[in-house]
């Protein structure tokens, strides 16, 4: 399966109908703390859009809303996929992403066979609070040593200056937030995203 190269996460539909029609084929719809009837509506929303544009939506961490609505393709954290169930999920058709930030957590994930494995965070993030040092673009190289054919998705500080270093040690993906929703001009940024990724070889 091949997926593109950039893989922008954002946390509402209002996002996704912004940036998706600028060249987007990739988009995570990561909501936190919200009540499940605005997470059903928000998928529901970011799904209709995609679909316009022919873009892939992945939803985090809600993978029973994912699946009711019509969705084909989950992320999951190692707690999620801890919790998660699956065989109904698998069942449903669905792809599944999955997180490693460690070596334990890369044997949890292989063993889930997931359609890509994201290692985090490659730079330090203002996103949220992570109990992991910054894995370094090194550790890119090895995980993709140990994955083989699985996409890598690097995840973590990533910014259109550091794409050239994670595709170059071995990445087939790059996931931002932040240098896109907290840049002045985000609309701007992505087009940078678009045409920096789509300038990277492929591995
Ligand atoms: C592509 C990608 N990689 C990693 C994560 C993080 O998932 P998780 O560890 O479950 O943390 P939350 O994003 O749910 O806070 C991700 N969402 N996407
Ligand atoms: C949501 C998330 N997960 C990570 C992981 O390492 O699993 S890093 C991260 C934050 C990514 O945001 P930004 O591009 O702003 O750094
Ligand atoms: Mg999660």
């Amino acid at each position: 399966m091949t997926i593109d190269p950039f893989y922008l996460i954002v946390d509402s539909a209002a996002w996704i109908r912004r940036l998706v029609p600028l060249g987007v084929k990739l988009v995570q719809l990561r909501i936190k703390d919200r009540s499940t009837s605005e997470i059903r509506a928000e998928i529901r929303e970011a799904k209709a859009i995609c679909a316009a544009h022919e873009c892939q939506l992945i939803v985090n961490d809600y993978w029973q809303l994912a699946i009711e609505e019509g969705c084909d393709f989950i992320h999951l954290g190692q707690e999620d996929l801890a919790s998660a169930d699956l065989s109904a999920i698998r069942d449903a058709g669905l792809k599944l992403g999955l997180s490693t930030h460690d070596e334990a957590e890369l044997e949890t994930a292989l063993a889930a066979e997931p359609d890509y494995i994201a290692l985090g965070p490659i730079y330090p993030t203002v996103l949220k609070v992570m109990p992991w040092a910054p894995q370094g673009l090194d550790r890119i190289g090895a995980w993709k040593a140990r994955i083989g054919n699985r996409p890598l998705v690097a995840i973590g500080g990533l910014t259109v200056e550091r794409l050239a270093g994670v595709f170059e040690h071995g990445a087939d993906i790059a996931a931002v937030v932040t240098d896109i929703t907290r840049n002045p001009d985000p609309e701007s940024r992505t087009l940078e995203w678009v045409a920096a990724t789509r300038q990277m070889p492929p591995n």
